[in-house]
C-alpha cells in the first residue's frame, strides 16, 4: 500500500520546501522528468500529444516534453496558463520550437501517447470550460494514456469524480494522493516519482505548518479567533503576563489572564488589553480549581503554569474539568486528563518525566501521557506519541528569559482555533522562532520577551503572504 499525502500537506510540504531553499521550479523540473522517465521506459518514440490546463499541473508536463528527445511531441492548451512556473516552461518549448495550439483551433486525430496534464491537485468543484469535452475526446481515443499526479477530473483527496481521464498510467510525486487508492482502475498503473525533497524536509515545522494551523475568518464575530485563559503567576508576574500579551499578538480575540490576588495589582497594571481577573490567595493551589474550571466555561483553551513553581497537582485537577489545556513551567505533570500541549524545556522535561530529554523519550512520554509534548531547544521536538516533527526557526537570542511564556501564549491562541493538539504545536514552535527572528535581524541577540511578542503580527503577516 502507498503512502499518501493529501492536498494540504503537499501544499504545506511545498511551502516549506521553497522556505528551506527547494524551490517549486525545482520540484516542477524533476516532476516533468520524472514524466518522460516513465513514458522512456515503455516507448521510444511516437506521437505524443499533451493536454495542458491553466496551473501547474500543466508545467510538470512543459517539463517532460523537453525529455522526450525522438517523440513527436505537440502541446495543446486548455486555456491560458496562469500560473507563472508553467508559463516559464512553456515560454521555453515555444522559444524550442515545439507547436503548441489551443483548444479550440485544434483538430484532434488521436496520438501514440496522450499526456493528460489538465487538472491535478488544484481541482476544484465541478468540472468547468472546455475541459468535460477535453476528457470525453481523450477517453475516446487509443492512445496510451499517462496522468500528471491525478487523472484530471479526480478529486486528489477524496477520489470522487463525475467525469475523469481512463488512464493506462498515472505518474504521481513525492507521494500517492488518497484520491488515487479510491479510484480504482481509473487511475491504470500508479507510480510515485521522488522529487527531491529531502526526507527531514517532512518533519521540519515551516510556514506550511503555520498556515494549516491559523486562519481569520471574513465575516467574523468576537470569539471566532480564539478565547484563551492564562492562568499562572506567583510568585513571578511577569511570566502569566507576556503569555498572555502573546496569545493576544498570535491573533487570539479574547484573553483573560487569571492570578493569584498577591500580584493582582501589578499584573493588572500592565496593559490596558488584557483582562485580569484575581484568585484568592497568595498562590496558585487545588482550592481555586473550581474557580477557573468556571472562568474556563468561556474560553476554548486554558494555558497553565507559568510563573509558578510546584503546581502539577493543580493542573491535574484542572485537566480533569476542562478540555483543553497548554501546561508549561511549574504547570508540568505527567498525569494530565485532558487534551494538551505541554511545552517543556530539557529541565523540565527530565524533572517531570524522569528520563532524559532526547527525541525517543519524548515519543515514549507524549504516548503514555496522551499528550503533544514541545521539548523546546535549540532544535524543538513535537511529538504527540504517534506524529514528530521538529523546529529550527529561533536563534541564542532567545535564551533570553519569557521566551518560554510567549511559546506558550502562542500556542494557547493556536489551540483555541485548532482541534489537533499537533498541528497547533507545530504551528506555535515554528511562528514563536520565526518572531525571534526577525528581532535578530532588527536587533542583533539583545532582544528580549517583549520585543519577540511585538515582532509576532509581522512574522504572522510575512507567512500569511507567503504563496
Ligand atoms: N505541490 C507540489 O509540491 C508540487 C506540485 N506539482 C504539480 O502541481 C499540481 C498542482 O498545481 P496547481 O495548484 O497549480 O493546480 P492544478 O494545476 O491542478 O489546477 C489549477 C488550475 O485549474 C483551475 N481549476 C481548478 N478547478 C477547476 C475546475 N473545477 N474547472 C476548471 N478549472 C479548474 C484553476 O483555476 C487553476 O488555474 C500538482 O497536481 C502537480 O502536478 C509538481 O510541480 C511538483 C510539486
Ligand atoms: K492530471
Amino acid at each position: 500500500m502507498h503512502e499518501t499525502i493529501d492536498s494540504r500537506h503537499m501544499n504545506a510540504l511545498d511551502l516549506n520546501c521553497e522556505f528551506f531553499g527547494l524551490s517549486r521550479l525545482q520540484l516542477m523540473e524533476n516532476a516533468g522528468k520524472g514524466i518522460a522517465e516513465e513514458i522512456l521506459s515503455r516507448f521510444n518514440h511516437g506521437r505524443v500529444v499533451i493536454f495542458a490546463g491553466t496551473g501547474n499541473n500543466g508545467g510538470d508536463a512543459f517539463v517532460a516534453a523537453r525529455f522526450l528527445k525522438g517523440f513527436d511531441v505537440e502541446i495543446v492548451l486548455a486555456g491560458d496558463v496562469k500560473s507563472e512556473l508553467a508559463r516559464r516552461n512553456l515560454s521555453i518549448l515555444e522559444k524550442a520550437g515545439m507547436p503548441v495550439s489551443r483548444w479550440g483551433s485544434y483538430e484532434f486525430e488521436g496520438g501514440d501517447i496522450i499526456i493528460d496534464a489538465l487538472l491535478g491537485t488544484g481541482f476544484r468543484g465541478k468540472l468547468r470550460g472546455p475541459y468535460r469535452a477535453i476528457i470525453h475526446k481523450i477517453n475516446e481515443s487509443d492512445g496510451f494514456k499517462v496522468s500528471v499526479d491525478v487523472p484530471s477530473g479526480l478529486d486528489a483527496d477524496t477520489g470522487e469524480y463525475e467525469t475523469a481521464v481512463r488512464a493506462d498510467l498515472t505518474v504521481t510525486f513525492h507521494r500517492a494522493k488518497p484520491g488515487l487508492l479510491r479510484a480504482g482502475e481509473l487511475a491504470g498503473e500508479v507510480v510515485v516519482k521522488d522529487i527531491g525533497i529531502p526526507e527531514l524536509f517532512e518533519k521540519l515545522s515551516g510556514p506550511g505548518d503555520f498556515k494549516l494551523a491559523y486562519r481569520r475568518f471574513e465575516h467574523a464575530h468576537k470569539g471566532m479567533h480564539g478565547r484563551v485563559l492564562v492562568v499562572g503567576g506567583s510568585p513571578y508576574i511577569g511570566a502569566p503576563v507576556l503569555s498572555a500579551l502573546a496569545a493576544l499578538k498570535a491573533g487570539a480575540d479574547i484573553v483573560t489572564l487569571a492570578v493569584p490576588e498577591s500580584i493582582y495589582p501589578q499584573a493588572g497594571s500592565f496593559s490596558p488589553e488584557l483582562i485580569v481577573r484575581s484568585i484568592p490567595g497568595d498562590e496558585l493551589s487545588t482550592e481555586n480549581v473550581s474557580e477557573i474550571a468556571r472562568l474556563a466555561e468561556k474560553h476554548d483553551v486554558v494555558v497553565f503554569g507559568m510563573g509558578t513553581v510546584d503546581k502539577g497537582d493543580v493542573a491535574e485537577e484542572i485537566s480533569e474539568r476542562v478540555e483543553r489545556m497548554v501546561i508549561d513551567a511549574g504547570g508540568l505533570s505527567p498525569s494530565i486528563h485532558c487534551n494538551a500541549i505541554l511545552t517543556p524545556h530539557a529541565g523540565e522535561f527530565r524533572r517531570v518525566f524522569g528520563k532524559e530529554a532526547s527525541e525517543v523519550n519524548v515519543i515514549d512520554a507524549a504516548e503514555k501521557s496522551g499528550t503533544c509534548i514541545i521539548l523546546k531547544g535549540k532544535r524543538d521536538i513535537i511529538s504527540d506519541g504517534e506524529r514528530t516533527k521538529y523546529n529550527d526557526t529561533g536563534n541564542a537570542g532567545m535564551t533570553v528569559g519569557g521566551t518560554g511564556d510567549v511559546l506558550a501564549g502562542i500556542a494557547g491562541a493556536l489551540y483555541a482555533i485548532n482541534d489537533d493538539a499537533f498541528t497547533a504545536a507545530c504551528a506555535s514552535a515554528f511562528i514563536a522562532g520565526y518572531a525571534g527572528d526577525l528581532c535578530f535581524e532588527e536587533k542583533g541577540y539583545n532582544f528580549t520577551a517583549l520585543d519577540v511578542i511585538e515582532k509576532l503580527p509581522h512574522a504572522v503577516k510575512k507567512i500569511m503572504e507567503l504563496k
